[in-house]
């Protein structure tokens, strides 16, 4: 397992030892014992979700609040998608960072978002099966989001906006200056 560190802190990205021989390949998506030691954290996942999406699809910026913050673990299981991830923990020394990465079934990349942090992710590809980890569960009442066109963040999604296809509560989401506490 490789991990590197993001402009974020505690969001770490990953790869995973892929094992290959003539039937095809094997890798551990997930070792909570090597996870641990790699990343000085601990953690209890919950919940796994798992979202398959058409090219264009932008889902986020996403997170939930307060005692419900949820750290994830993502990856791409089929196609390509840009990841975004931005630090709105007003305690962190990165707060007001992003980071984007491509996850893709090729590369085998994983991304781990500390709880606090926004997330959002666009298909770069035909389609995208994307699958994630959660350290705490869904809560509909504490979700919260950040407009993905946010005039401040100014994120470059490396898609036509013409292609984008959102949820009408994406296209609704507030303004990362507006975000209440
Ligand atoms: C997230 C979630 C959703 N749902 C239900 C609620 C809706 O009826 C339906 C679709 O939900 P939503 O449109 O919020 O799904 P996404 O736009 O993919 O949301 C996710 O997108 C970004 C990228 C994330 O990181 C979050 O995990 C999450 O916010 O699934 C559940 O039942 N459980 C869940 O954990």
């Amino acid at each position: 397992m490789q991990i590197n560190k993001t402009n974020i802190e505690g969001c770490y990205e990953m790869k995973p030892e892929i094992f290959k021989d003539q039937r095809g390949f094997f890798f551990e998506s997930f070792n909570k014992k090597r996870f641990e030691q790699l990343t000085g954290l601990k953690v209890a996942f919950v919940q796994d979700n798992q979202a398959f999406s058409t090219h264009g699809v932008l889902r986020g910026l996403h997170f939930q609040k307060g005692e419900s913050a949820q750290a994830k673990l993502v990856r791409v299981i089929q196609g390509e998608v840009l990841d975004v991830v931005v630090d709105i923990r007003r305690d962190s020394p990165t707060y007001g960072n992003f980071f984007k990465t491509i996850l893709s079934s090729e590369n085998h990349k994983q991304l781990f978002i500390p709880g606090g942090c926004a997330h959002g992710y666009v298909t770069l590809s035909n389609s995208a099966t994307f699958f994630y980890k959660c350290d705490n569960h869904y809560n509909p009442g504490a979700e919260s989001g950040i407009a993905y066109n946010d005039p401040t963040l100014n994120i470059d999604w490396e898609i036509p906006d013409k292609e984008l296809i959102l949820s009408e509560k994406d296209r609704i989401l507030p303004k990362f200056d507006d975000l209440l506490d």
